[in-house]
């Protein structure tokens, strides 16, 4: 059996009123790298909050490594090995490079400590120049390699990041990619969530895509690549 890290079926979530989910059934594996894709408001966000216990679904069942989590609280998921990076970024901007790294330090999941303060530094050598720096003097890049670094230090087994090149500079950009395909080739699952489909489809494996609340595509990454009309017709602006 091939096993699944994350796994929601049939999620309805409302935000007041408006149903915004309609019925989605998401599911990662170990080690896999998934895209998920779909126009601005979508669903993708409230997806992720939706199996993150960070918003209720009215319907549906999330599992994390098989245990019902549908109604876990956001520390729980956490603690059963996934790590968010959410759109917008979440350091503490008055604590240093150092402190915001060494207070998420943790073991993983199984006991694993490959992320080390160490190992983060070599990745990050960036944070290592910042490293005395306050959190909110770093620069809007330099702070998505904190909120990536941190993430990595609760050695977690599902990273996912949601728009984590929004709004940087193109060299940043591309620093950021260098870094997600890093993780992913260290066999932490990824579910990445961003603009560039081009950039999404190279690095992954399968693509999940929304429009209104509902999967229209679930399947391989280079199905998405070599199907330009797919991207036209669901992803197109
Ligand atoms: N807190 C909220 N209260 C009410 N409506 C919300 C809230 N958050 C999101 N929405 C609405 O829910 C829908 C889905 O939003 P969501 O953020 O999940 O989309 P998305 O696919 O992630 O898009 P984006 O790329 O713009 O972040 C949108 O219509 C949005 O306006």
């Amino acid at each position: 059996m091939a096993e699944m890290l994350l796994e929601a079926r049939d999620l309805h979530t409302y935000y007041g009123s408006s149903h915004i989910l309609h019925g989605v059934s998401f599911s990662i594996r170990k080690g896999e790298a998934l895209g998920l894709m779909g126009r601005n408001g979508m669903g993708k966000t409230t997806l992720i909050r939706s199996m993150l216990g960070l918003v209720r679904p009215r319907h549906g069942t999330v599992r994390v490594n098989g245990d019902d989590m549908t109604r876990a609280k956001p520390h729980r998921i956490a603690l059963a090995g996934v790590a968010y990076v959410p759109e917008g970024r979440g350091i503490f901007p008055n604590l240093s490079v150092r402190e915001n790294l060494v207070m998420a330090a943790r073991a993983g999941v199984d006991g694993r400590r490959e992320w080390t303060f160490e190992r983060v530094m070599e990745t990050f050598p960036r944070l290592g120049e910042r490293i005395d720096n306050g959190g909110g003097q770093l620069s809007g890049g330099e702070q998505q390699m904190l909120t990536i670094g941190r993430a990595l230090m609760t050695n977690p087994d599902l990273l996912i990041l949601d728009e984590a090149t929004e709004g940087l500079a193109p060299l940043m950009v591309k620093e950021i990619w260098k870094v997600i395909r890093t993780i992913r080739d260290t066999g932490i699952a990824t579910v990445v969530v961003d603009k560039n489909h081009s950039a999404v489809t190279a690095l992954t494996n399968r693509s999940v895509i929304l429009v209104k609340g509902e999967v229209v595509f679930d399947g391989p990454s280079e199905q998405v690549r070599q199907e330009p009309a797919l991207i036209r017709k669901h992803l197109g602006v």
